[in-house]
């Protein structure tokens, strides 16, 4: 997951390949509560990792279920053992739920009725997120909730019910502001239903059927049949009870799906259209954990995909995808049906070919964010024309290529804007794209960036590299890493693969000099070489992290370096570093040979009496003993060979920014490089 401030994506060409996405995360927090209530042991397959389960689980585990193994872990089912029904008398806590309407609605209407005392608390976005409708109809039953701070919203107090004046009228609930009222009430009545029917009437029409539809397919899975009578009265018989299926697998996430399937609409087609090798080859999406058996609604995102232009074929639970029409066809949609991937079609309204209108959306208002506000707001900055309404939103596409803007994309904590918004790096201009505060993503799909760039096509020339070059100790390596993190970007230690090699040609006995040349390139060429997490490195199975960091190692890596076939043999391996979304790279020539083209490069330097000073500090701290004036007179040398040899020579690029950092601090260095790298961005300061 990118934890940055800030996540840059270049200008994104093409994308091809296959996907396999997360669980949904209403399917999983249903499951969760279901599985809580029910008496026994139910396992959970593939349950979705994210914000919004793990408040869940937090919350079922102090409610007294027990969870094994104590959080999700990727490829392992997890156990829930539930409460069968009932609460031990007294039980009181308070729940911290975040922004999760899917933990905070549901929890809400099983502890009204389970009782106890309970506070139900969250982050201040969910403090304006309505729950009033539910509270009311919970109150007609005579459940016993307080509001703590503004009336029909949360933070909540829960206490204990009063059944005594519960009679077999309906209860009814409003269905017109967020299906979550309804569905709460349907996973949680069944409490009260041992002995009588218990019928819910809707008021008002029912917005996000296919959310309701969901949960009517989890109860049955759970024991439960509820009468749906045309949507507007459910009725849970009496007798009804949660039992547990046992095992249950959480199908992948439909809204996940939309921004692939979208992907596999806007930017299969060749990068070049008149590029005759690429249209020979079609390229296509594949999405696995999904398909046409899904019991989401959100599926039916494809139909609107295809009317848009997108060709889809599908499987049980796959979908393959790829580009039909281009550009894309604009669409007049209702867009009830599928609330939450229909924000997917905003985007992909930037690549039609006429103003497309998404109507009967009033519930984005009411989201994570005012979604209809932030989709016109950032969808404007992109060079779009947008109109909204209290319930549609209509965008008209950049009128032409030079239209479309560089934009930083405000993503309002809101997972769906930053992922929807990504899509936007596929514009005709070319132009990078800034999503700030990517990590919101964890909501649903903590790895989606990752995902998106394993299955994305850049030219080389529009992936960034930020070159860090300068003669030993003077930072690079330190810099180079700090700037490499704050960015989100990959990044290649050269320098590391030249001590390797010295490392592994003095193990094999090998002078380091002309002689031995074809040789050590030989092996170069070859290395069995591995980076790991925390910048360990490995040498088949050796963790050769310490090893290559003596300055023996160092002052055979310059001698190595000195050859011009090692050299060229350790061309690609550098070069197949530039990665998306960009790289740092540090050493010697990255500006001035490997990268030429680098958007910014950086000099590093320091005088030399201050590098054998942090050189001298960083060994013994490393626990190896050293000398400063050997140390000097050392580096010394190094910086002579560098500098003096026939081929990459240590030398500033013509366009490199130089700074000497003899008096500056590490942080100091690294807002430096940073700021150099804003300014060259079209998005202004962050
Ligand atoms: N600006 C700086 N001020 C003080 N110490 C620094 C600075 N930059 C780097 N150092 C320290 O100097 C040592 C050498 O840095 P390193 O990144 O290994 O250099 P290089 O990669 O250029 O050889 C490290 O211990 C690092 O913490
Ligand atoms: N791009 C590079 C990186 C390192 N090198 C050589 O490899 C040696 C070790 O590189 P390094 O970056 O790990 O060394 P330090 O700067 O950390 O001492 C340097 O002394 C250079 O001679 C190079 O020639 N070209």
């Amino acid at each position: 997951m990118f934890t940055t401030e800030f996540l840059d994506l270049p200008a994104l060409d093409s994308a091809h390949g296959c996907v396999s996405l997360p669980g949904s995360k209403s399917i999983s927090n249903r499951v969760l509560l279901l599985a809580a209530l029910s008496q026994g042991t139910t396992t959970i397959h593939d349950l979705l990792d994210s914000d919004d389960t793990q408040v869940m689980l937090a919350a079922l585990k102090q409610l007294g279920c027990k969870i094994k193994p104590d959080s999700v872990t990727p490829g392992q089912a997890i156990a829930v053992t539930g409460i069968g029904g009932q609460l031990p008398g007294g039980t009181s806590a308070t729940l911290f739920l975040g922004n999760a309407g899917t933990a905070m609605r549901p929890l809400t209407a099983a502890l009204a009725l389970l009782g106890g005392n309970f506070e139900m608390t969250g982050v201040p976005r969910m403090y304006e997120r309505p729950i009033g409708d539910l509270v009311d109809a919970l109150r007609q039953l005579g459940c016993r909730i307080d509001y703590l701070r503004d009336q029909g919203f949360p933070p909540l107090k829960i206490g204990a019910p009063d059944f005594s004046q519960f009679s077999s009228l309906p209860i009814q609930v409003r269905g017109d502001v967020s299906s979550q009222f309804l569905t709460s009430l349907l996973m949680a009545l069944p409490l009260l239903a041992k002995d009588r029917d218990v019928t819910i009437e809707v008021v008002g029409e029912l917005i996000s059927k296919p959310y309701i539809h969901i949960t009517l397919e989890l109860l049955t899975r759970f024991g439960i049949e509820v009468r749906n009578d045309n949507w507007q009265r459910f009725v849970i018989p009496a007798g009804s009870r949660y039992r547990s299926p046992g095992a249950i697998h959480v199908e992948a996430d439909a809204s996940s799906a939309s921004y692939f399937i979208a992907l596999g609409a806007i930017a299969t087609g060749a990068a070049d259209e008149a590029d005759a090798d690429n249209a020979a080859e079609p390229k296509s999406i594949r999405i696995l954990g999904v398909g046409r058996d899904s019991i989401q609604g959100d599926i039916r995102f494809i139909e609107a995909a295809q009317a848009m232009g997108a060709q889809v074929e599908n499987g049980p639970n796959w979908l393959q995808v790829s580009r039909g029409s281009w550009p894309l066809k604009a669409i007049d949609l209702d867009c009830n049906h599928i609330p939450d991937a229909a924000m997917t079609l905003g985007v992909m309204a930037l690549y039609a070919d006429g103003v497309t209108t998404l109507r009967n959306i009033a519930s984005w208002r009411v989201k994570e964010t005012d979604r209809i506000a932030a989709m016109a707001t950032e969808l404007r900055k992109l060079g779009a024309t947008v109109e909204e309404g209290a319930d549609f939103i209509r965008i008209t596409p950049p009128a032409a290529r030079a239209d479309w803007k560089a934009a930083s994309i405000h993503t309002y904590d809101d997972h769906r804007v930053a992922m929807c918004f990504s899509l936007a790096a596929f514009n005709p201009a070319k132009l990078p794209l800034r999503i700030e505060d990517p990590k919101c993503v964890a909501k649903t799909f903590p790895d989606y960036f990752e995902t998106l760039f394993s299955v994305c096509q850049s030219a080389c020339q529009q992936i960034p590299v930020i070159c860090i070059d300068g003669p030993t100790a003077s930072g690079k390596g330190t810099i180079a890493a700090a700037v490499a993190e704050a960015l989100g970007y990959h990044l290649l230690d050269s320098g590391a693969l030249y001590r390797i090699t010295g490392l592994a040609a003095s193990r094999a006995g090998l002078e380091l000099d002309e002689a031995n040349e074809e040789t050590i390139a030989e092996m170069a060429l070859d290395l069995p070489v591995r980076f790991g997490a925390d910048q360990r490195v490995w040498l088949g199975d050796e963790d050769i992290s310490l090893a290559i960091r003596t300055e023996q190692a160092g002052m055979n890596a310059s001698r190595v370096s000195a050859l011009p076939a090692v050299r060229a043999a350790l061309v690609d391996l550098q070069l197949s570093f530039q990665q998306l979304p960009g790289l740092v790279a540090d050493g010697r020539d990255m500006g001035t040979v490997i990268f030429p083209h680098a958007p910014l490069k950086v000099y590093l330097w320091a005088s030399a009496q201050c590098r054998a000073e942090r050189r001298y500090k960083q060994l013994i701290s490393k626990g190896i003993s050293a000398n400063i004036s050997t140390l000097l007179a050392d580096l010394e040398a190094r910086d002579a060979r560098d500098m003096q040899r026939a081929t990459a020579p240590l030398k500033p690029a013509e366009d490199s920014l130089q700074l000497d950092s003899s008096e500056m601090t590490i942080e100091e260095v690294v807002v430096q490089v940073l700021t150099w790298w804003q300014e060259r961005q079209p998005f202004g300061r962050a």
